[in-house]
């Protein structure tokens, strides 16, 4: 399924004028400083914050005012910060919970739970009680209801949050994997250049730059949006393009 965003507006949250496709199967990274709209544009597609202006549209379906929110839950899962916060349920429970928009038997929906929980590596916690997992085993139960959940869409807001390196590259492994039209808020510019097809970046609620990770992360863009000094260098293990990071003010000129 294709996602397009057109002139997207949200008064609160400070997002202007946003255009953003994602193509069928694509995994696309948002990035950005804190503050600059990322949680708010990923809202509006997973149809948790109406935008004041513009349309999204998910498979030429516009997501506000052509599909109810069952409809639009049926077709794009996500994965947002702190979702599931405050719910005292197993694991298992709250990966139910993706069921939700779908009617299909219980016995089904046990079988799509269980595979859910095998495809992050959580099926020995089932029936752990979601508040007593740490916060990396959270982060991939809230990925368990997202597949459960069966979507052509996967909206991610920091899924690497709370996770260790090896967790971090396996979860990102495991969306490619996916094949899902994915639009992914990432703090992490190096896993964003490793992963991502394509990339947008927001400033103060406005894109400022999207293509290819290659040709958008470039020290001068860098610089102007997050305020850093960086240096694009080459991954000595992978051989794709790495970058690293100097505080302004701490500039060494390297001989
Ligand atoms: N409900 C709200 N009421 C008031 N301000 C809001 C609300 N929601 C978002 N904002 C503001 O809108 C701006 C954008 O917030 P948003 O969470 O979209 O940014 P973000 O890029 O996801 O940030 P981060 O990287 O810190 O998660 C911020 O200044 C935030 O304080």
């Amino acid at each position: 399924m294709r996602v397009q965003l057109s002139g997207v507006h949200v008064e609160i949250g400070g997002v202007s004028g946003v255009d953003l496709d994602v193509e069928p199967g694509e995994l696309v990274g948002l990035i950005g400083p804190n503050g600059s709209g990322k949680s708010t544009l990923l809202r509006t597609l997973y149809r948790a914050r109406r935008p004041d202006a513009g349309t999204v549209r998910v498979d030429d379906d516009d997501v506000w005012r052509a599909l109810s929110a069952r409809r639009s839950a049926q077709r794009t899962a996500v994965v947002a910060q702190h979702s599931a916060d405050g719910f005292d349920f197993t694991a298992a429970e709250l990966v139910a919970t993706g069921r939700t928009p779908h009617r299909s038997t219980p016995a089904a929906d046990r079988e799509i739970i269980a595979r859910a929980l095998a495809r992050v590596g959580m099926h020995d916690r089932a029936d752990r009680r979601y508040v007593t997992l740490s916060g990396g085993e959270r982060q991939r139960v809230l990925l368990a209801r997202a597949l459960a959940q069966q979507g052509e869409v996967l909206v991610l807001d920091e899924p690497t949050n709370h996770l260790d390196i090896a967790a971090q590259l396996e979860l990102l492994e495991l969306v490619r994997e996916l094949k899902i039209t994915t639009l992914a808020a990432l703090h992490d510019l190096n896993l964003a250049t490793a992963y991502c097809d394509r990339l947008y970046v927001l400033s103060a609620g406005r894109v400022v730059a999207h293509g290819p990770p290659i040709d958008v992360l470039t020290p001068a863009l860098l610089a102007e949006v997050f305020g850093v000094r960086a240096h694009l260098g080459v991954n000595p293990l992978t051989g794709r393009p790495n970058l690293t990071f100097a505080p302004r003010q701490e500039i060494r000129e390297l001989q």
